[in-house]
């Protein structure tokens, strides 16, 4: 893994996104969705938040479970790029935001993303009779443009998997 460190730093862009979830006004509903249910399709993203929380987590077993971050912590997501990348050997996990109570949430994430002409490709040695190739390789900026046109869970197993 160390081999490839460089090319990951030289061959993504860091995109810092602050995000504020505003108080929903009162309904019927104690809790209203913040976020949508998504992977993220960066490398790697690093999050941290205010101390309203409301990061929930879709667990391999398909349970939403909430996260609860201590203060002036980070969370880190694998996204699909890394996901592909390692052949699914990391799991980019599925989450969002599910708002409850009357403060407003920020967050702030730093998103690497690999540059528009980089292609994805699994290195051999994370190829093996146990691992056997899941993604072809492609272009980010193609599977980004796909993910776009194409706004579904499952975009990397449509676009990319074998
Ligand atoms: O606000 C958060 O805690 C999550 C944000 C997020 O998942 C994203 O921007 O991709
Ligand atoms: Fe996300």
């Amino acid at each position: 893994m160390e081999k490839h460190y460089d090319s990951l730093v030289e061959n993504t862009s860091s995109v810092l996104r602050l995000m504020k979830y505003r108080v929903a006004p009162p309904s019927g509903d104690s809790v209203q969705l913040g976020l949508v249910a998504h992977t993220d399709k960066s490398a790697l993203t690093i999050l941290c938040q205010n101390q309203v929380q409301g990061l929930e987590l879709l667990t391999k077993q398909g349970n939403w479970i909430q996260v609860k971050l201590p203060e002036a912590s980070f969370i880190v997501f694998v996204g699909d790029a890394l996901k592909a990348w390692s052949n699914g050997r990391l799991h980019a996990a599925t989450h969002r935001v599910m708002l409850k109570g009357d403060k407003e949430r920020y967050s702030c994430g730093v998103f690497l993303v690999p540059k528009e002409e980089v292609t994805i490709e699994v290195p051999q040695e994370l190829i093996d009779k146990d691992h056997p190739l899941l993604y072809r390789p492609f272009k980010f900026s193609d599977y980004f443009s796909y993910f776009v046109s194409n706004i579904t869970d499952d975009a990397l197993e449509l676009y990319a998997g074998l």
